[in-house]
Order: structure tokens, then C-alpha cells, then sequence
């Protein structure tokens, strides 16, 4: 029997505790603000931009919203993100990945005022997280983290194999988990015998942006599997990067896609715009 987690529901109860937290910090004069950065019109980031926009609505969280044109250049960029960093009732800031191609998004990222870094990528912040000292942390990561703690699965002593070395997910959320005690392998394209290498873990984090790359061969009977990859496919039908039906032959915990990791890496966007404004002195 496979163990289903419930990411949407999971980020619904942690939104319902934000929406009271959100309130009692307006009660003490502080409303805050999250500044929503699309550049271009690819049509998921459009699509998660808007959801991010509703998720802070509901809470009480106000945005503010800019949407630039795809030929923006790196220089109105970079002074746009000048002037959020001034903007004194602007207490987070997130810039939609990926950015159109004449962007360097780690120039970006960089310019960001890491204490108003909303989805925690920022060196400086990835740096506190290495250094076993987190500040602002990377949403999707984060997510992950809080899923296997609601579903009490223990990570220190675990063999946690991540396939996948993306700033955005393998790398934070190795760094995670060591933090955790867990004993970690970072896999990816070049890894050899992969499917041997993700066989040994314990917990097995799938971002490979690859539509049901992994199957059973790639499991250890009763472990916990957590699928990060949303891949449409030609017939519309949206999967992950493990292949399901597959997974549930061996795994004892899985992530479903959709509502797994999804929806967590929003609710812990709210999370952390609420503590970057507590920690904010405006
Ligand atoms: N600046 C950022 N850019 C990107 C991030 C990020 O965390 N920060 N992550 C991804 C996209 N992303 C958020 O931006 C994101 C992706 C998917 C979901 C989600 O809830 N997915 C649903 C399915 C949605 C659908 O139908 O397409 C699910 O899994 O249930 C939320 C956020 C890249 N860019
Ligand atoms: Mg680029």
C-alpha cells in the first residue's frame, strides 16, 4: 500500500495559518507586500504567476504586480529590481524563472536585497544555507521539507538520493538535508548506473524536468518518493517525472502529480514573504 501525499492539502492548512498570521500583523500596522516579477509571455510562468497572485490575495498579502515586455533588456531589469529594493513598503520580491534568454538570471537573482529575497536563491542566502545557518530559503526545497515532517517520515540517518542539481531544487535541497542528518548522493545526467545509485535511497527526490523518467527499477521496496517534475504531455495530460502506476508498486510514501509538490512551493512563498516583512523594520 503507497501512502499518497497530500501536497495540496497540506498547503491549504499552512495558507488557512498564514491568512490568521497575515492579520494579526496588519493589526500591528504591517501589511505586507509582495512584489510579482514577469518578464515575457510563457504561458506556465503566466499561469503560476497568476496562482501566486490569488494565494497571496486569500491570505491578505498585498502585491504588487509588474509584468515587462519579452525584449526587456538586463539594464531595465536590474533598475526595476533597484527600485523594488528602495521601495520601503515593498518587503519581498520574486522574478519569475525562467527569464527570456538575453537575461542572465543569476544577475538578477543577485541584485535582489537578499533580505527580500521571496524565493530564497540569492548567494548570500544560499550561502547561510550551506553554511547550516538559514535565513530566506528556496520554496520548492522548503516545500519538500515540510511534507516529510507532516508526514512524520524521518530523514536523519537516511540515505536521501536527489536526482537533479538545479539552483532551484537538487542543490538547496541537498544542503536541506544534510542540515537534517541525512547522508546524501546529488545525481544527475552524467551519474552512472543511475537507476542502481536511486535504488539505494531511503527517500528519492525526482527533478529532472524528464516526463516519467523513473520507474520501479529505480526504487527500493517501502521507500518514500518525491516526484518535483510537471511535464505536459503532447495530450495535455500533465505527469511527473516518476512514472506513477510504477512507483506505487514499491514506494511506501509518494508525491502525486499534480497536488503534490506543487502547491507547496507557493505556500512556502507565502510563508517566507510573512517573515521577511516581521523581519523587515517597515
Ligand atoms: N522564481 C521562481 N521561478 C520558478 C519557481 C520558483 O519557485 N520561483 N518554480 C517553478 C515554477 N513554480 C513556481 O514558480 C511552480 C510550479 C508548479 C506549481 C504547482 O502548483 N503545480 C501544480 C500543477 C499546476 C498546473 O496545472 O500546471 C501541481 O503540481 O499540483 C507551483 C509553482 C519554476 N519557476
Ligand atoms: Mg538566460
Amino acid at each position: 500500500m503507497t501512502v499518497m501525499i497530500d501536497g495540496r492539502g497540506t498547503a491549504e492548512k499552512i495558507r488557512s495559518q498564514l491568512k490568521q498570521k497575515t492579520e494579526q500583523l496588519k493589526q500591528q500596522g504591517l501589511e505586507p507586500c509582495l512584489a510579482v516579477v514577469l518578464v515575457g509571455d510563457d504561458p506556465a510562468s503566466q499561469v503560476y504567476v497568476r496562482n501566486k497572485k490569488r494565494a497571496a490575495e486569500k491570505i491578505g498579502i498585498k502585491t504588487k504586480d509588474i509584468t515587462l515586455p519579452a525584449n526587456t533588456t538586463q539594464t531595465e531589469l536590474l533598475q526595476l529590481i533597484d527600485e523594488l529594493n528602495d521601495d520601503v513598503t515593498v518587503h519581498a520580491i520574486l522574478v519569475q524563472m525562467p527569464l527570456p534568454t538575453q537575461l542572465d538570471e543569476n544577475a538578477v537573482i543577485e541584485r535582489i536585497d537578499p533580505k527580500k529575497d521571496a524565493d530564497g536563491l540569492h548567494p548570500e542566502n544560499l550561502g547561510h544555507l550551506f553554511m547550516g545557518q538559514p535565513k530566506a530559503l528556496p520554496c520548492t526545497p522548503r516545500g519538500i521539507m515540510v511534507l516529510l515532517e507532516e508526514y512524520q517520515i524521518p530523514v536523519a540517518g537516511k540515505n536521501v538520493v536527489i536526482i537533479g542539481r538545479s539552483n532551484l531544487v537538487g542543490r538547496p535541497l541537498a544542503a536541506l538535508m544534510i542540515n537534517a542528518d541525512a547522508t546524501v548522493t546529488v545525481a544527475h545526467s552524467k551519474t552512472k548506473e543511475l537507476s542502481s545509485v536511486a535504488s539505494q535511497a531511503d527517500i528519492l527526490v525526482v527533478a529532472t524536468g524528464r516526463a516519467e523518467m523513473v520507474d520501479e527499477t529505480y526504487i527500493k521496496e517501502g521507500a518514500t518518493v518525491i516526484d518535483v517534475g510537471i511535464n505536459r504531455l503532447a495530450n495535455g495530460k500533465l505527469v511527473g517525472d516518476v512514472k506513477q502506476a510504477s512507483a506505487e508498486t514499491k514506494a511506501t510514501y509518494l508525491t502525486p502529480v499534480p497536488g503534490g509538490v506543487g502547491p507547496m512551493t507557493i505556500a512556502m512563498l507565502m510563508q517566507q514573504t510573512l517573515e521577511l516583512a516581521e523581519k523587515s523594520n517597515n
